[in-house]
Order: structure tokens, then sequence, then C-alpha cells
């Protein structure tokens, strides 16, 4: 059944916002009174539709709040259908808010009847609009290297399509291996950044005391070794995309470094005295509890704000729907292609280990396992044990005599090469052949 579509209702006079919650039955209904929790409702959840008073505090008399919420949703969301809700006296500012890019404008007093025709009709063209987006895409792949049919997934994919062109700084927070350096490229490429460049920094991987001058660059003498200027990789992001792995792991000194760099835009080089101004959009990505890692005051509760404009969570992959085995035949095709390695298909045993296992490391352990697989299986088809997943099938069938004498050679010759480091003539020695047959076998399992 399709997921009900996230309707936002921006309303400040609390008997009204419940009247109109209840009027609109099969939409996933949220509820804001004020502009800080309308953009809160709209970073966390992403609606497709809003309905906003324009009469909003700290001035409900006046409507420039309102349309000031109007321009953030929009600059966050432009696909966001937004209705504005007016008061009998002011069409004007109705209006200004359709210029503004509002889908329609309603004047109270509300009639829950009329408002709900207007919303559902926004919510049919909302749909129509995103049907199309999709096929221009092509069809069923959701971006661009992300293979997934789980709704859970798809709603990050839409999230990242939705976010990508504004200039939002977007965490992306999910376990090692989940895709988010996929996620934070689909945000570049979808964003009109594109034709810039997208710079990926891991700050875990770097030493602190080298990151800093990876990240702001440093001028000749800065220090001893600094031969000659430098650019950091914030600069080198100018007018693209900075991704930020593990933005967990930055050293505390460098987080009020990285958040003046986001307060000021501008960055200073190590040694050098001048301000550059620099235009990046940056995306973070962690693996680690941020709200934790605040408390223990590891990280900054001010720099989290800042990274964390839309937060995307990033299911793991035991929670993906039907995806382990999705992922493991596109993995096992393109694998097979590039190692021009017949296509084998897989054993229902190994599907029902592919589905059953938890995959503690991701798409990328499965991508791994899959590689390592194509290489190595010898007989007709993978099994549960070519992939190093304990099962519980029972061979399909007997196994030849021919694949198990297969299975003995191979395991012999690498043994064999394995315990005199590639010494032909050893290992032909240690297996009792001759050195062509040795040649032959080696041939034959490919192990050149
Ligand atoms: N949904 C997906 N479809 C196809 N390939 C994927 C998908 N998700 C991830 N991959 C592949 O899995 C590997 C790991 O993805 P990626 O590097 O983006 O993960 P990550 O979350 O950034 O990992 P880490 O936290 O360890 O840096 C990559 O080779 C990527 O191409």
């Amino acid at each position: 059944m399709a997921e009900a579509l996230k309707l936002l209702i921006v309303e400040d006079d609390q008997g009204l916002q419940s009247q109109l919650r209840w009027c609109f039955e099969g939409y996933d209904v949220l509820l804001a009174a004020d502009r800080a929790s309308a953009m809160a409702q709209v970073r966390r959840h992403a609606p497709q539709l809003v309905t906003l008073d324009l009469g909003l505090p700290p001035d409900p008399a006046n409507a420039s709040e309102g349309l000031a919420v109007l321009e953030e949703i929009l600059s966050v969301a432009p696909e966001t259908k937004v209705i504005v809700v007016t008061g009998n006296d002011d069409r004007a500012n109705a209006l200004q808010a359709v210029a503004l890019g509002a889908y329609d404008f309603y004047i109270k007093p509300v009639d829950a009847d009329m408002l709900r025709l207007i919303v559902d009709r926004a919510a049919r063209l909302y749909e129509l609009e995103e049907e199309n987006r999709r096929l221009a895409r092509g069809g069923e792949s959701p971006l661009a290297g992300v293979i997934t049919t789980d709704p859970g997934m798809l709603r990050v994919c839409r999230m990242v399509e939705r976010v990508a062109p504004s200039d939002a700084t977007v965490l992306l927070l999910g376990d090692s291996g989940t895709g988010k350096e996929v996620l934070a490229r689909a945000v570049h490429d979808l964003s009109n950044r594109a034709g810039k460049r997208f710079v990926a920094i891991n700050c875990a991987a770097i030493p602190e005391n080298l990151l800093e001058s990876e990240l702001f660059g440093y001028e000749k003498g800065a220090f001893t070794g600094a031969t000659r200027q430098t650019i950091g990789k914030i600069e080198h992001a100018d007018q693209g995309t900075l991704f930020l792995d593990e933005i967990g792991d930055l050293p505390l000194s460098l987080q009020a470094k990285l958040l003046r760099f986001l307060q000021e835009r501008t960055v200073e080089r190590l040694g050098g005295r001048r301000e550059i101004p620099v235009d990046i959009r940056v995306v973070g990505a962690t693996n680690q509890d941020l709200a934790r890692l605040i408390k223990t005051g590891d990280f900054r509760e001010d720099l989290y704000y800042r990274i964390s404009e839309i937060s995307i969570d990033i299911p793991p992959l035991h929670q993906r729907k039907g995806d382990p085995s999705l992922l493991a035949h596109a993995f096992l095709e393109r694998f097979a292609r590039e190692q021009r390695k017949p296509r084998k298909g897989f054993t229902s045993g190994a599907i029902d280990a592919i589905q059953g296992y938890t995959w503690p490391g991701n798409v990328r352990e499965l991508e791994n396992v899959i590689r390592r697989a194509v290489i190595m299986a010898d007989g007709p088809r993978i099994t549960a044990e070519d992939l190093g997943l304990s099962s519980s099938e029972e061979p399909e069938k007997p196994r030849l005599l021919r694949e198990a004498r297969d299975q003995a050679e191979y395991d012999a010759v690498v043994t064999a090469m394995g315990r005199v480091n590639g010494n032909i003539a050893q290992a032909a020695d240690l297996l009792g052949i001759t050195r062509p047959t040795l040649y032959s076998l080696l041939d034959k399992f490919e192990l050149r």
C-alpha cells in the first residue's frame, strides 16, 4: 500500500490547530505553531504538503513571519506544496505568497471540507510530479549508485532528492558500510554544484595534527616542513561540496575551527593572515551517536546544529526488506562481468543465508563476500559455503565427483603455494607433481 503523504499544519491558534488535525484523515499530520517548530518539522520529516497560516508569532497581525517561513520551506524543499491560509482582509499577502511559490491560498474563516479539497488536489499534483521526476531519473533506480526496493531506504533516497537542490548542510547517520558516501555524492550530483568538485575527507583516518592543515591549508613556512603554500580541502572544494566523513571523530579544537568556518564562510590558512571566502556545501556523516558525544563533552552542540540542518538516518542493511538478495544479484552480475567469469546463480540455500545473515558490515561486507565468491566458487552455482555463511542447507544434490576433486585440488594447490611463498618448483615438490602439471592447475584455477 502506498505510504500516506505527510501534511504539516502550521497554525498558532490551538483551537483551530486541533480542529484541522481531525479533518485530514489519511494524511500523516504534523503540527507546528511557529517558525522554529515548523522548520524543525520540515527538516525532520520533509512533509510533501503544508498548510501555513501567514499570521504567526511574534507578530500574528502581520504576514511577514508567515512569508518568511514560506520562503524557508521552499528553499529547503522546493517541491513542497504549500497552501497559505490568510485572514479575510489579506488578499494582497495571499497573492504575494503565491508569487513566492506557494501552491495556493485559502482565506479564513476555515471551512474544513473546502481546505481538504485544496489539500487533496495539491497531493494529487505532488504525486504526479513525483512520478514524473522518478521516470525522468530513469525508472526504478532511485538514485545513481543506489540499489534498493526497501520502503525505508526509498524514503531516504527521496529525502536526498528533495534536499539536494538546497544549500542546507546534511548529516548522514548510519553504520559503517550503509552507503553514506554514495548518498553524499548523490546530494552533490543532484545539486546545482554538480559540475564542481566533490571533495571527501575522512576525519577519523588522518592524525589530529595533520587534519588541521588538510582542512585549512597552510602558507609556506607556517611550520617546519611547510616548504610551499598548500590549499586545504575546504578551499579545494570551493563552489562544490565538502564531504566530512566520520565527523564524530573530529577533535574538539578542529570542531571549533569548523564551526567558525560555517559561521563566517571564510578560511585562514595556517600561518596565513588573510581571510579567504569559500562557498561550499557541507555534507557530514557519522556512525557515532552524536547525542551521546554531546553529553560526554566530546562533540559541540552548536556545531551539531550547524551541520545537521537536515539529518538523514540510513537504515542498516538487515532492516532493508529484500535488499540483501537484490544487492547480491546485482553485485554477482557486476563482478562476473568485471572478472570475465560465467554468471552463476545462487543456490536457494545461499539466498536464504544472504537474507538471514545480519550483515554487521552492511553493503560493503555483502559486496566483499560476493566479490570473493565470484572468484572462488567452482561449483555450478554459488552456495552458502562459497559465501562463507554457515547455512542449514542440505546439498541440493550429491556433489559430482569432478566438483569434489576440483575443490580438493584447488585447496591443495593454494595451501602449497602459500607455504612456499609462490615458489613453483618447491610447490610442485610438495604436491608430488611435475611443474608443467602445477602450471596447468594454476591456469585452471586462474591463480597465476
Ligand atoms: N544501496 C546501495 N546500492 C549499491 N551499492 C551500494 C549501496 N550502498 C552502498 N553501496 C556500496 O557499498 C560500499 C560502501 O558504501 P559507502 O562507502 O558509501 O558506505 P559508508 O557508509 O560511507 O561506509 P563507511 O562508514 O565505512 O565510510 C561502496 O562500494 C558502495 O558503492
